[in-house]
């Protein structure tokens, strides 16, 4: 019987019908690899055991711990320990009720992960509630994942309404709009982030009494030579901190007080978002591959692209909160495996190419390519399968015949079939598709699903024999970045 989907006790599913066959990568080429897998997947114990991974250097050249697959297990000697994740939720509930607004100012993996989280738990309507309905909690806003100058100033003007606003309606016992500036850098310096913090730190506090600013760091915490700037500011300006842990990059550091500090800020669940990325760390620890959701993701991906030229990814979530998952996708894709060389030093030019989309709004603007383009591409969709409001097509029009054939459906529905059409139409070409399927969209399958894709990619670059967890690559612009900065300096 061929196989066809790996589902979880969560419900949560990898259907990889069109993935995986005649046609597809086939059951030899799985079978192909199997020591490779066992090597792969003994890698990822080890890493587990002891957070080393062959091969991987910081950036400096020394070796370098990966410690991302201990975040999901809250323990006192962890990275996320009860009393970190307890302070996290302390500074959450801190501002319930008395900070007006939060902006979090970061980029790349200081940006990307806290992005999802907001989508997913905020919406987009957020910020244009009232306060009761966001249970006491701010409006947040980002910043720093762009040096837009327009957007930046448009931020500003936005914030300084929103206090003229406040001033106007205040009663006597009402304080001054307040805003909290969680300016998140693993680096410390990252250009991005620490010039649109700057911009906006000092274009608001120029309007106390009406604004009061608070500034919060998130940063690596070493002391001594590599003590970053931010920590260094930070520990002079006497701003409270929270850590970019050593050993977690990024593009992994969703799980930690990075993506954690924007969770609390906004009551998002994440003792639940943690326990969906235990569970799904718990089902990859089999050897078995059909069993194990990031082994099979990995080497079906792996030898699409390998021996059948599919060496792009269009992630492609069935939902608009989904969208910036994607996005932190690609991050997480094309930082981790896109390598000029093997761990051996010699050239490869490895990687996948990711491409977001989003349905069903991209079937009306990539799918002609998906379908009919190069067939280069493994399409992953993403299915929420229950969502929690679905309002049923309404009988408006009963005289309009094609209006009136769809009403009666959920508009769950009506999507859920566009999905499958468009992945019926794929595989009827002979190309490459598979579908993630979360029961719901909460805190806990959101966790199984990044958990997922991070190990995923930790296990093809085993696969692929490169170093998933550095990128080189971006510091061929930063190495010309500082002296342009400089001719460009008034
Ligand atoms: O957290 P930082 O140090 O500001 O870096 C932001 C992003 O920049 C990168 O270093 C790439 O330029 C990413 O790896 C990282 O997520």
């Amino acid at each position: 019987m061929e196989r066809t989907h790996l589902v979880l006790s969560s419900g949560f599913t990898f259907d990889y019908t069109n993935l995986y066959g005649q046609g597809l990568v086939t059951q030899t080429d799985v079978a192909a690899i199997g020591e490779r897998l066992m090597a792969a997947h003994q890698a990822m114990e080890h890493m587990r055991s002891t957070g080393e991974i062959r091969g991987h250097l910081s950036k400096d050249g020394a070796p370098e711990k990966v410690l991302f697959s201990q975040l999901p297990y809250v323990q006192a000697d962890h990275l996320n320990s009860p009393a970190s994740i307890a302070r996290l939720k302390e500074f959450g509930q801190s501002l319930r009720n008395k900070v007006d607004a939060v902006v979090s100012f970061g980029i790349g993996g200081s940006y990307l992960g806290n992005k999802v989280l907001f989508d997913v738990h905020c919406g987009e309507f957020w910020n244009s509630r009232g306060a009761e309905e966001r249970q006491g909690y701010p409006r947040l806003y980002f910043s720093g994942n762009n040096i837009d100058p327009r957007r930046t100033v448009e931020l500003i003007e936005q914030i300084k309404y929103e206090a003229r606003l406040k001033a106007v309606h205040a009663g006597p016992h009402d304080g001054a709009y307040r805003a909290q500036l969680v300016v998140i850098s693993k680096s410390g310096s990252t250009l991005d982030t620490m010039s649109t913090f700057m911009a906006v730190y000092d274009a608001l506090r120029r309007e106390t009494p009406a604004v009061e600013v608070q500034v919060v760091a998130v940063t690596d915490l070493a002391e001594g030579a590599g003590e970053t700037l931010l920590h260094k500011l930070a520990a002079e300006q006497g701003w409270p901190m929270f850590s970019v842990p050593d050993g977690v990059g990024g593009r992994f550091s969703i799980f930690s007080e990075v993506g954690l500090v924007t969770a609390a800020c906004i009551g998002f669940d994440i003792d639940a978002f943690l326990a969906g990325a235990r569970a799904m760390d718990e089902a990859c620890r089999q050897e078995d591959i059909w069993r194990n959701p990031a082994m099979l993701n990995a080497a079906l991906k792996y030898l699409a692209a390998e021996k059948y030229g599919q060496d792009i990814e269009v992630f492609m979530p069935y939902a608009d909160n989904l969208k910036s998952v994607a996005e932190w996708y690609v991050q997480l894709l094309a930082e981790s495996l896109g390598k000029r060389t093997d761990r051996a030093g010699r050239e490869v030019f490895y990687g996948r190419t990711p491409i977001v989309a989003v349905g069903t709004t991209d079937m009306h603007a990539q799918t002609q390519q998906h379908q009919d383009g190069r067939k280069d591409k493994v399409v992953q969709f993403v299915k929420v399968a229950a969502w929690e409001n679905d309002p049923v097509i309404p009988d408006v029009f009963p005289s309009a015949g094609k209006l009136s054939e769809i009403s009666g459906l959920r508009l769950s529905q009506a999507l859920d079939a566009a999905r499958e059409a468009n992945a019926a139409a794929l595989r009827s070409d002979g190309r490459f598709n598979a579908t993630f399927v979360l029961p719901e969209m909460t805190a806990y399958h959101l966790g199984e699903l990044l958990y997922l894709l991070a190990l995923s990619v930790a296990y093809e670059g085993e696969l692929a024999d490169v170093d998933a967890f550095d990128q080189p690559g971006v510091e061929a612009y930063k190495r010309l970045l500082g002296p342009m900065l400089k001719q460009h300096s008034p």
